[in-house]
């Protein structure tokens, strides 16, 4: 048997709408993220699911991405491939902002390339899971295959041969993440956004991500801090999420940095500087935002690992 694991992620990371990713990695050292087991080799594909998160996952083993994976990942190849004897622990919510079909996404077709011989490299293999992460949002963004795959905060690079590339990170930043228990599909949360921006609100998104970017390589976190801003989708969002303000409004004057939407909601990440932060943000974000037993609140670090057999 053979196991592969591909960790959460946060798209955007509030201030680069599509373009900015991060993989994130519970400060305890557990796994936070879905596992594909391969069991071995038979006549027909079959999935088995399992993990905290199994219940809401399609009831048709057949709607699963994984199987989608399997059959895209064939078709790119273009040669028959052995069936498999899969297994799915699903680990993360569906529906949530922590780049959950994309983690499952990305951990199917790492497994794939893997368990048979490589036959895609990086660039191939990012680029079907951008596809199919695309299929499932209803249009192709990268910011949180990317990370899920290679690990870190990465800028996504459209039209480069690199697609991405790592960015700074402070190593004593710590990121609450705190899921409600709610779902909110991607594809719903992007029906909302804006079609077209302005020029001077262009320049202000540009300007805003230049900014945060330049801070990470000055190494000046109250910058960093100051940059982020999200100008494109909060704004579109926030009636979707109506406690983020409030709560934003209360972590703020304790003094933590940053609060915004992981990915495209429900879930909230606050970045904190140390220990007294992070577990200020998990109790406050437990007690007032986790709304029944499916919410989950995590004090991670940046994942510097993505995608890996274990
Ligand atoms: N293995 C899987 N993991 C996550 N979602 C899956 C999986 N297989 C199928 N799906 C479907 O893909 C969609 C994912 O929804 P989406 O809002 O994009 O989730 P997220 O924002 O958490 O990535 C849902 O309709 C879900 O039923
Ligand atoms: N850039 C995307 C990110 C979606 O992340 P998810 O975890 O909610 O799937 C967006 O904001 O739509």
């Amino acid at each position: 048997m053979k196991s592969y694991f591909a960790p959460a992620s946060t798209g955007n990371f509030s201030v680069g709408f599509d373009l900015l990713g991060a993989a994130f990695e519970p400060v305890d050292g557990s796994l936070f993220g879905d596992v594909l087991r391969i069991h071995g080799e038979q006549a027909e594909n079959s999935l088995t699911l399992s993990g905290r998160y199994v219940h809401q996952l399609p009831q048709q083993t057949d709607d699963n991405l994984v199987l989608k994976c399997f059959y895209a990942f064939e078709q790119k190849i273009g040669r028959t491939l052995p069936r498999l004897q899969l297994e799915l622990v699903k680990n993360l919510p569906v529906g949530s902002g922590l780049g959950s079909s994309a983690c499952s996404i990305v951990v199917a077709c790492y497994a794939f390339n893997d368990y048979f011989g490589k036959p895609l490299d990086d660039y191939q293999l990012l680029q079907l899971m951008a596809q199919l992460e695309g299929g499932v949002s209803g249009s192709v963004h990268y910011d949180n295959v990317a990370p899920s795959f290679y690990g870190g905060l990465l800028l996504m690079l459209p039209d480069s041969p690199l697609l991405c590339r790592t960015l700074p990170w402070f190593e004593h930043w710590q990121v609450v993440l705190c899921y409600p228990g709610t779902v909110l599909s991607t594809k719903e949360a992007r029906a909302v956004l804006p079609q077209q921006l302005t020029l001077k609100h262009s320049i202000a998104f540009a300007g805003m991500l230049s900014r945060f970017i330049s801070a990470l390589y000055a190494w000046d976190e109250a910058e960093a801090f100051a940059a982020l801003q999200d100008l494109v989708a909060e704004p579109a969002r926030q009636h979707l999420m109506p406690e983020l303000l409030p709560i934003r409004e209360q972590l703020t004057a304790q003094g933590i940095g940053h609060v915004g939407i992981s990915g495209a909601g429900p879930t909230i990440f606050a970045v904190c500087q140390n220990d007294v932060q992070a577990k200020f943000a998990a109790d406050y974000l437990q007690q007032h935002y986790a709304k029944n037993s499916d919410a989950i609140t995590t004090v991670c670090r940046l994942s510097r690992q993505g995608a890996r057999a274990l």
